[in-house]
């Protein structure tokens, strides 16, 4: 089974659960990835690296810089229709289609499972000649996003001699109630946390005096748009009665200077371990990241920095379904955050919703489900 990511923390990690299943089910698993192939490693898995020295900071630059009239237009407007972001999504999977396309035919897998962004995962399969399974990320509605992004690979497909098959399954990653009124793409599955593995202390860590809350911001962000993102909710909360954690993962956090009193700063903590005592927590609006917030059952503020169009389809579901609050980075104040800490109806919701996405099929269940779909 070969599983191909995008070079990205959070569009590797929904796919390691998976991974596992197959494992587990008595499967060969194979990682296709760069950038984060550390990652993947630790995560127990064998891993590619299928474009050493890639840099997803690098590949936006770039895209920003060769298309200026991108760049002022359909890169400044939410992200709905990622159809229209085909040129930044191919500059990501260009890299990765010539390390990918040699290991397919070195491993010749049986199956090709690859998450949302990664149409080069579609390209592996059909250059094996077998059958592919989606991962989906957030909320996003794939539509023709493959089409318009494999528009700019054609060189490329023409070079490995390869056409862009359909899926043959589709696995959400959102709950059906958080998709809205969107038509769900395939089969919905239960978000089990996945944030790495960490010693945790000598004992578990004690579940804190006052109500806690976690500041954290995805693995991309901050990295693409500057640390300043996360300076007004920093300042801002240091104005509330609580306590704040900020986990910004690997970041050298030393730019932001003292933080106020009432704010702790952790390194990489897997997200489902921290969230575990906290009250609410404050982030990005990244996918996993809002799944894990559900898992815990927590209320959620979605401040992204101004300029992350992504974020808009998660800050649309947790929003209108009221598990959460949603802003900019810039925006956020201490009522705001108040509000967090302190709304009840927040609180019902989140609950509400976690009970939903815990009755869903399993990880493991939904492996057995691919492979009945693949060996019927
Ligand atoms: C920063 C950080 C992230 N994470 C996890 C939470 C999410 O599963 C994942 C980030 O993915 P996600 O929220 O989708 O955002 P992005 O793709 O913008 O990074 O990383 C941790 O487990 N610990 C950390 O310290």
């Amino acid at each position: 089974m070969l599983f191909v990511s995008s070079p990205g923390i959070g569009h590797l990690f929904p796919l390691i659960q998976l991974a596992w299943g197959f494992r587990t089910a008595g499967h060969d698993v194979l990682i296709a990835v760069a950038e984060h192939a550390d990652r993947a490693a630790a995560a127990g898995l064998e891993v590619v690296d299928v474009a050493p020295d890639y840099s997803a900071v690098k590949v936006f630059e770039q895209v920003a810089k060769d298309n200026p009239r991108f760049a002022e237009t359909v890169a400044t407007r939410p992200a709905i229709d990622l159809e229209e972001w085909g040129v930044q999504i191919a500059a990501v999977n260009r890299p990765l289609v010539d390390g990918t396309m040699a290991l397919v035919d070195d491993y010749r897998p049986d199956l090709v499972v690859y998450e949302q962004g990664a149409t080069v995962g579609l390209l592996a399969a059909d250059r094996a000649g077998v059958p592919a399974v989606q991962r989906n990320q957030s909320a996003w509605r794939t539509r023709g996003m493959h089409r318009s992004i494999a528009s700019f690979l054609t060189d490329l497909m023409d070079k490995h001699q390869v056409s862009l098959p359909e899926p043959v399954a589709t696995i959400e990653s959102f709950p059906p109630s958080l998709l809205l009124e969107a038509e769900p793409e395939g089969w919905f599955m239960r978000w089990v946390p996945y944030g790495g593995g960490a010693v945790l202390g000598d004992r578990l860590p004690p579940v804190p005096a006052r109500p806690e809350v976690a500041i954290t911001m995805g693995t991309i962000e901050l990295q693409a748009f500057g640390i300043g993102a996360v300076e007004p909710i920093i300042a801002a909360a240091g104005e509330v009665d609580a306590d704040f954690v900020l986990a910004l993962g690997d970041l050298d956090i030393s730019p932001l200077g003292t933080l106020p009193r009432n704010v702790r700063a952790v390194g990489w903590t897997p997200l489902h371990t921290l969230l575990r005592t906290c009250t609410a927590v404050v982030h990005h609006g990244g996918g996993g990241t809002v799944m894990t917030a559900i898992d815990a059952g927590i209320p959620q503020l979605l401040a992204p920095d101004p300029r992350d169009q992504f974020q808009h389809t998660a800050r649309e579901a947790v929003s209108r379904r009221g598990i959460g609050l949603v802003s900019t980075s810039d925006k956020v104040d201490a009522d705001l955050l108040r509000r967090l800490i302190g709304d009840e109806s927040l609180r019902t919701a989140a609950r509400e919703v976690r009970e939903e996405m815990v009755a869903l099929p399993t990880p493991a269940e939904t492996v057995r489900r691919i492979v009945e779909r693949i060996s019927g």
